[in-house]
């Protein structure tokens, strides 16, 4: 963490330096290692180290222009190379697309929003737009990517692209550079599921072997017959020692058993020989020189969570025992797993190059193990393990998808034949494969927790590493600039006022850094799958790119490394200090053996050490401005949390979008239910209305033949009343048990509803002479009233109105403005306390009948038989004059009794007076309902000749009333 620190403080420095004095010119300084400069005595080399040489990427090998004076020496595979940068020996990052297939399993879309123009271009449209790119309707966004963009690659490899080709044309040269004493680094970006894994290490189908299997087979098919006999070991990132005796054989095998039986059984049911990408070979053999001898060694690393890890770190090495064993911590729980985190570490000054020794060795991981491999397939296994490692280590997310950066470094160790004794004849070079992490997509994949922080340190590093590549450009350019001056030799001034490069920032870009500051060549692979949704995060990718093709670096051959003089232990270069408590992360593997579904296991991962030996980091750093340095940090976190935080909004968005959709979704269902509910009452209410009213009219004989029964004859109404008899159409409804004799006893019950067909509301009272009656009978006969009566609470008085409007047409609402014009109405007078009552109840009555006939839809021909027959009724009516049913009203005493009450009560007795003309209109309307109803003309003649007389002969003559009628 100092060392960082410190590290940190030296790039602040020098991107404060904005205003330093151009210093005279001076001579070039010479470049780093050649063999012959390398035969130099070490000690000599650490003499001259300049203390305050940092190890500046900006003024380094690769960006310095002075390195233009010394010719890089070329090899077969960098003739064919593309146009040169600023310097002879430099040459701007190769950026190839690979456009991913569509996969069968995957949602069908419908255009990709990737159109290859050429072979190294292509078009970027954003699928939501439409042909003229305007937006759609359908998915506005608040996106800054343009909708449409053209990007610009080395080449462009469609989705049609074999893996064999891809190879050959990206790494191939790659290779042939490593074998001829070259650094390289080749990085495969995207986001995530755009197949950077299928690229690197391939799929499982026969001839899908990724680059790195392919890499491994062309290295062992070339350097067949030319192995060294690993005397040396290459250590840090230029330095040899001479190799222990004990790991001076090749490894022989690599099993995957452990000590504890069930992580054994984890990792072997992941871990299989068989695999295509094992077997395969791919048969390209590159010309080598055969006077030279080679060593291959491999390491392979992760950088999980801003840390580093090494994926090999359980390997047992030397002959028969060569097992992969995770550590464990004794008598804990079984499956309970440790790991270390490595540091990155500058190297000492003794490996520094230069001949002046002013240059910097580069930086290394301390601890990383590297493994002597004799053969394409003995590699295999080794990747294959840390891959298995990296799952293990990883997560249930990690099964799917890497949420690490994968590092695997080839080196070789190439020394000529004749000079085997002579380390210093040794060359070494470097080829680190890298697989990075997706860039994720949080906002899509709704991350939180531990995975949220995964996708925060993923997105850091490969921020960082844009950033990186953002700086080298304008870094070069203002240098490539200032060059272009006329007469301009010394740049001394320009480079200081140069940007630093935030290497640092990430462990990815500072692990990787000696290859931008001029170590290498690189090579970015840009994976894309266009028929992904996340068009934005496929735009930063593109962009990118179109920013590393202008980054330069630099292409000189290998260093000669620094020999040790005693060769030290693997691991041993980090002594043992204060570390951070180790902090448990639980991982779940899904399995698909018999035995079980899944492992779990609990992982410590601790933190890395700060060696002793650190102090020597401090020969290659530039004092320490703390302010400086505090300030860089704070940038750091505060763009770290503004990230985080942006994160958090994303998913808290998303989250919230969903709770209010489900509780619309909640609410919009018991609406439904509860309309569903009201409907499915309003039509049993209905129902039962209607049923009832069907009832009273079949009882009251006016539908069907029972009509005979229920009307009263005329004759023997005036007859009985004359005679005091009993009337005979009870006594008949009587004999056959339809009359309740009770109510009879009683006479007329004014609190009982009388018929529901007088009167049509509240608002327009009609008082129906025979239905009234009817009704009365009804009531009496069925004594089912209360029922009635019931569901006539129920109704409502304004949706009497809707009947104006609908029956209007035959029957016209009584008033009180329509006094004039009414019928005189036949009456029965009654007690004005009774009447009252009695007048309350038809109102009800008629209401719940208006109300059921506005319902649509619900009219079934019965109800419509019964309406027209109603609606005849109800011009015969006889209305009360004020429509109150007050004193003066109108009543027809339904039958003897109720009338002998009525007048034992000492109320009046039954009284008419017409108007002129009066009965005879009533007798025509009566003839007209009669001649289609059952009732017969002559029955109504008789009924309306008596009534005729009664009230002729009727004495008191008071409270007659006009009724009204309709027109
Ligand atoms: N060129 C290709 N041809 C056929 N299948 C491919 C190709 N590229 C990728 N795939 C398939 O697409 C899927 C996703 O690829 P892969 O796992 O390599 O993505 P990735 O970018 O590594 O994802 P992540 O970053 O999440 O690890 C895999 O099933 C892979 O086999």
């Amino acid at each position: 963490m100092a060392s960082r620190a410190k590290v940190g403080a030296t790039t602040t420095r020098a991107s404060s330096r904005t205003k330093t004095p151009v210093p005279p010119p001076s001579p070039p300084p010479a470049i780093k290692g050649t063999r012959s400069r390398i035969t130099k005595p070490a000690t000599q080399k650490a003499a001259t180290a300049s203390k305050t040489t940092a190890r500046n990427p900006l003024a380094s090998r690769g960006n310095s222009p002075d390195a233009k004076a010394a010719p890089a020496k070329k090899t077969a595979g960098t003739q064919s190379r593309v146009a040169k940068g600023p310097n002879a020996e430099q040459e701007p990052i190769m950026a190839y697309l690979r456009i991913r297939p569509q996969l069968g399993d995957e949602e069908p879309m419908s255009m990709p929003y990737l159109d290859p123009l050429s072979d190294t271009s292509v078009r970027m449209s954003d699928p939501s737009n439409d042909s003229q790119g305007n937006p759609s309707r359908a998915r506005y966004r608040a996106s800054t990517v343009a909708p449409s963009s053209i990007y610009k690659f080395s080449h462009v490899f469609l989705p049609a692209t074999d893996q064999a080709g891809f190879f050959t044309k990206t790494t191939l040269p790659l290779v042939r550079d490593l074998l001829d004493g070259q650094n390289g680094l080749l990085f495969a970006y995207g986001v995530t599921n755009s197949g950077k894994t299928y690229t690197i290490q391939g799929g499982n189908e026969p001839d899908s072997a990724g680059i790195l299997p392919r890499t491994l087979d062309v290295i062992f098919n070339s350097v067949d017959g030319l192995h060294s006999d690993g005397r040396y070991r290459p250590v840090r990132l230029y330095g040899v020692e001479a190799a222990d005796p004990t790991d001076s054989s090749a490894l022989m095998d690599v099993d995957v058993s452990t000590s504890e039986p069930a992580l054994a059984e984890v990792l072997a049911e992941h871990y299989s020989n068989t695999d295509p990408s094992d077997v395969y070979t791919d048969p390209t053999v590159l010309k080598l020189d055969r006077n030279y001898e080679y060593s291959i060694w491999l390491s392979y690393a992760e950088v999980y969570n801003e840390k580093i890890y090494d994926l090999l770190a359980s390997v047992n090495e030397g002959p028969g025992s060569t097992s992969s064993q995770i550590p464990r911590p004794a008598a804990a729980h079984p499956l309970l797993l440790t790991r270390k985190a490595l540091t990155v570490k500058p190297s000492p000054v003794i490996d520094a190059v230069d001949e002046s020794g002013s240059g910097s060795a580069g930086k290394y991981i301390a601890g990383l193990r590297h493994f002597r491999v004799t053969s394409s397939s003995q590699a295999k296994s080794l990747i294959k393990l840390g891959q298995l490692h990296r799952r293990v280590f990883g997560t249930l997310a990690n099964s799917q998808s890497s949420r690490s950066h994968g590092l695997v470094t080839i080196k070789v160790l190439r020394g000529h034949r004749g000079e085997r004794n002579d380390p210093s004849s040794l060359q070494i070079s470097r080829l680190t494969l890298v697989d990075l992490a997706g860039s994720e997509r949080t906002k899509h994949t709704q991350t939180t927790g531990d995975r949220l922080k995964e996708a925060g340190n993923i997105n850091k590093s490969l921020m960082v590493l844009g950033q990186c590549m953002e700086v080298m450009r304008s870094n070069q350019k203002r240098l490539a600039q200032s060059l272009a001056n006329p007469g301009r030799t010394d740049t001394r001034d320009v480079k200081k006022a140069l940007a630093v490069v935030p290497f640092r920032h990430s462990k990815l870009t500072e692990v990787l850094m000696d290859y931008f500051a001029g170590d290498g060549r690189v090579v970015m692979i840009v994976n894309v799958n266009p028929y992904d949704t996340g068009f934005d995060e496929n735009s930063h990718v593109m962009k990118f790119s179109a920013l590393a093709r202008e980054v330069y670096t630099a292409t000189n051959n290998a260093p000669v490394p620094r020999i040790l003089a005693s060769p030290t232990k693997p691991g041993a270069t980090s002594k043992p200090g204060p570390s951070a408590l180790p902090i448990a992360r639980k991982v779940t593997i899904p399995l698909s053996g018999k035995k079980i579904s899944e492992a779990h296991l609990e992982i410590f991962e601790e933190d890395e050490e700060i060696g002793q030996d650190d102090n020597e980091d401090e020969d290659d750093d530039e004092p320490i401005n703390p302010l400086v340095d505090a300030l860089f940090d704070e940038i750091e976190e505060l763009r770290l949390r503004l990230y985080e935080a942006e994160l958090r909004c994303a998913i808290v968005e998303a989250e919230t979008r969903e709770e209010v959709m489900k509780e619309m979704e909640d609410r919009m269902r018991v609406m439904e239910k509860m309309y569903a509910r009201r409907l499915m009452s309003e039509v049993e209410r209905n129902e039962m209305k209607m049923d009832a009213k069907i009832d009273m009219l079949h009882q009251a004989g006016l539908l069907g033949t029972s009509l005979k029964r229920t009307v009263m004859d005329p004759s023997e109404l005036d007859s009985s009343d004359e005679t005091g008899e009993d009337d005979p159409v009870e006594d008949t409804n009587a004999d056959q048990g339809l009359i309740d004799t009770s109510d009879d006893e009683t006479g007329f019950d004014a609190e009982r509803s009388p018929s529901p067909l007088a009167g049509k509301s509240r608002g327009t009272p009609t008082c129906d002479l025979a239905s009234r009656q009817l009704v009365h009978e009804e009531m009496d006969v069925t004594g089912s009233e209360s029922e009635v009566e019931r569901s006539i609470v129920l109704d409502n008085a304004p949706e009497g109105e809707e009947v104006e409007g609908e029956e209007g047409e035959e029957e016209e609402p009584c008033s009180e403005d329509d006094d004039e014009d009414d019928y005189v109405p036949l009456v029965a007078a009654k007690s004005s306390r009774k009447s009252q009552t009695a007048n309350a109840e038809p109102k009800s009555i008629s209401s719940k009948r208006t109300e059921s006939s506005t319902k649509p839809g619900r009219r079934s021909t019965r109800t419509k038989n019964s309406l027209s027959l109603e609606q005849k009724m109800a011009d015969l009516s006889i209305l009360s004059g004020d429509g109150t049913g007050a004193d003066d009203s109108a009543i027809i005493v339904p039958n003897k009794k109720a009338r002998q009450a009525a007048a034992a009560l000492g109320g009046p007795s039954v009284e008419y007076v017409p108007r002129k003309g009066e009965v005879d209109t009533v007798k025509k309307k009566k003839r007209q309902l009669t001649s289609k109803a059952v009732v017969t003309e002559e029955q109504m003649e008789r009924v309306v000749g008596a009534v005729e007389q009664r009230v002729l002969r009727s004495e008191s003559g008071k409270n007659i009333r006009r009724m009204g009628r309709p027109s």
